[in-house]
């Protein structure tokens, strides 16, 4: 260092012309920072600085550069972090990764790690341990009754719940005031609330009742907020080195903090419940029986292998799990689509026209306080294909998972020729892939229902490594059709009995999680439909 330093001294021109290539470097990089949508990768700290620079737009961001690198991109995170990965939003990258090739590539310890919350189940297990739970999962969710029972539960939560919560804002009453006639209500909050009385419903057969009339101006129980919090913790561990958030894990502050305290909520509640359920089923009772999620994996045969504790953990993985799969990405849809109707009329006006030719399959349901309204099942809505599609659309622009990751096990190249070695996190943005140009055509940024639709007016299908909103290969969503279900069936009753508009000033916009919910909420003014 002393021998560089006299050098320098005995040189001063070396100095200078040391000092103005590490300056015009860095202005070089600066102007293409500034000027490229593509990030910059800049020493030691590698692509963080834009990240940082976009936090308030990270999806649009990463979908401007990706659109900028022909749909793939090498991230390099800060030197010796450990957080490079391949970023990708191209279908046959999709289609080779999750499908073809589908045992070259793992969920990984890493993300296993990232989202622990959820323990060892099935949304982070690999191998022998994933097929196993798939197996268990698919029969579960395959059994006729718990279908129906699920879809049933959908229909009676929004007849006992959802439609009364708005029919009592629509009077005033919803909390918010402001004129106009009408209550203005945070629409998200009371998607959440509703989505966590239906899983909750389908998961335990039990009411939690938070969305009750009485509940409105509760907090939303632990229970139901701490699966969003996770959400939102599993992508800060996912964007900061992972030192970093593992040392404010070991220090228990900030977001780590709140994530324990998320993880103990679930934890007391579920294994609580499970013990109940155990105790009750040792005194003879028939609580373990039924058609709900927990007591269908009571009642599957227990591996010989696996201790009472081990066994326990299995059904609180599997429950929790199921409620991470099952309920926010509900919120998340279900929020979007009325954005997409307060924003697009037309859309709505569309809807309501099917809804009415539909009407004589409706049922009439009271919603106390003397008033009645109609509410569509799902049997009901199997004729509604304009619903359906301006739904599809929404989750195209919106998908309440925007990204999808996966670790490669060994080393394998890309369609496209990208080398991908072995320990190399490849990351989907199916957020991005629902705004190229290049997959969705010229119109991609349009919201446009009719795009789903085929000239008879039948909803066309579109394959999964293009729209890959519910995944993609052996790893597809068990719950689709009743997610989509429940999707329709919360949507045709509000729109069918209320008018939903934003309220002025109210910007809407992705937050940035692992789950597309909004950042700031969305208040929406609820009026009674007076013309249904
Ligand atoms: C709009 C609603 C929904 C969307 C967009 C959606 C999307 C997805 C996606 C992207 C995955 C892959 C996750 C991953 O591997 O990282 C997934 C998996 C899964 N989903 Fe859904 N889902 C929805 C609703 C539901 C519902 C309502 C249920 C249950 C009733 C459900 C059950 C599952 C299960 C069990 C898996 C795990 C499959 C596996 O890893 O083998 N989903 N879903």
């Amino acid at each position: 260092m002393g021998a560089l330093w006299s050098l320098a001294l005995s040189y001063p021109e070396f100095l200078v012309a040391a000092l103005c290539f590490v300056s015009l470097s860095g202005l070089r990089l600066a102007v293409r920072a500034r000027r490229q949508r593509v990030p910059v990768n800049w020493p030691v700290v590698g692509m963080l600085p834009f990240v940082l620079a976009n936090l308030g737009r990270l999806l649009d961001a990463t979908t401007d550069a990706l659109r900028e690198s022909g749909c793939t991109l090498l991230f390099r995170g800060p030197w010796l972090a450990r957080a490079d990965f391949l970023l990708t939003c191209d279908p046959a990258a999709v289609q080779h990764c999750l499908a073809s090739n589908h045992g070259g590539y793992d969920k990984g310890r890493d993300f296993a790690e990232m989202f622990d919350v959820v323990g060892d189940g099935l949304l982070v297990a690999d191998a022998a341990s994933w097929a196993r739970q798939r197996h268990v999962a698919a029969t579960v969710f395959g059994t006729p009754a718990f279908r129906s029972s699920v879809l049933r539960t959908m229909a009676r939560q929004t007849v006992r719940l959802l439609v009364p919560f708005l029919d009592r804002a629509a009077a005033g009453d919803g909390g918010g005031g402001g004129g106009g006639g009408g209550g203005v209500v945070e629409l998200e909050d009371v998607f959440m609330r509703y989505s966590l009385d239906v899983s909750y419903a389908s998961a335990f057969d039990a009411d939690l009742d938070a969305l009750s009339v009485a509940a409105a101006d509760a907090p939303v129980p632990a229970f139901g907020q701490a699966t969003r919090v996770a959400s939102e913790s599993a992508l800060f561990r996912h964007i900061v080195p992972a030192w970093w958030w593992r040392l404010l894990r070991w220090l228990n502050v900030g977001p780590e903090r709140r994530l324990a305290d998320a993880k103990a909520a679930l934890d007391e509640f579920v294994y609580r419940e499970i013990a109940e359920r155990k105790s009750r089923l040792a005194a003879g009772s028939q609580a373990g029986e039924g058609s709900n999620l927990l007591a269908l994996y009571m009642a599957w045969p227990r591996d010989p292998g696996m201790s009472e504790r081990q066994r326990d953990q299995f059904l609180r993985d599997s429950a929790v799990g199921y409620m991470f799969a099952a309920k926010d990405l509900i919120v998340a849809a279900l929020t979007w689509f009325f954005y997409m109707l307060c924003t697009h009329r037309h859309v709505e006006a569309k809807i309501l026209d099917e809804l009415r030719s539909l009407q004589h399959t409706a049922t009439v349901a009271a919603t106390g306080g003397g008033g009645e309204h109609a509410v569509f099942d799902s049997d009901a809505l199997q004729h509604a294909s304009y619903l359906h599609a301006a739904v599809l659309e929404t989750l195209r622009l919106f998908p309440p998972a925007p990204f999808e990751e996966k670790e490669a096990v060994r080393d394998d190249v890309l369609p496209d020729g990208t080398a991908v070695p072995k320990g190399t996190r490849v990351i989907f943005c199916i957020y991005a892939m629902g705004r190229m140009e290049g997959i969705w055509g010229g119109d991609c940024h349009e919201f446009r229902p009719e795009r789903w639709l085929s000239d008879v007016g039948r909803v066309r299908h579109e394959p999964s490594h293009k729209f890959a909103v519910f995944n993609c290969g052996p790893r597809s969503c068990l719950g689709k059709n009743l997610g989509l279900s429940n999707i329709k069936i919360a949507a045709a009753a509000i729109l069918y009995n209320f008018q939903v508009e934003l309220v002025d000033g109210n910007v809407v916009e992705p937050q940035n999680s692992v789950v597309l919910h909004t950042k700031n909420g969305m208040r929406v003014r609820i009026k009674r439909r007076h013309a249904a």
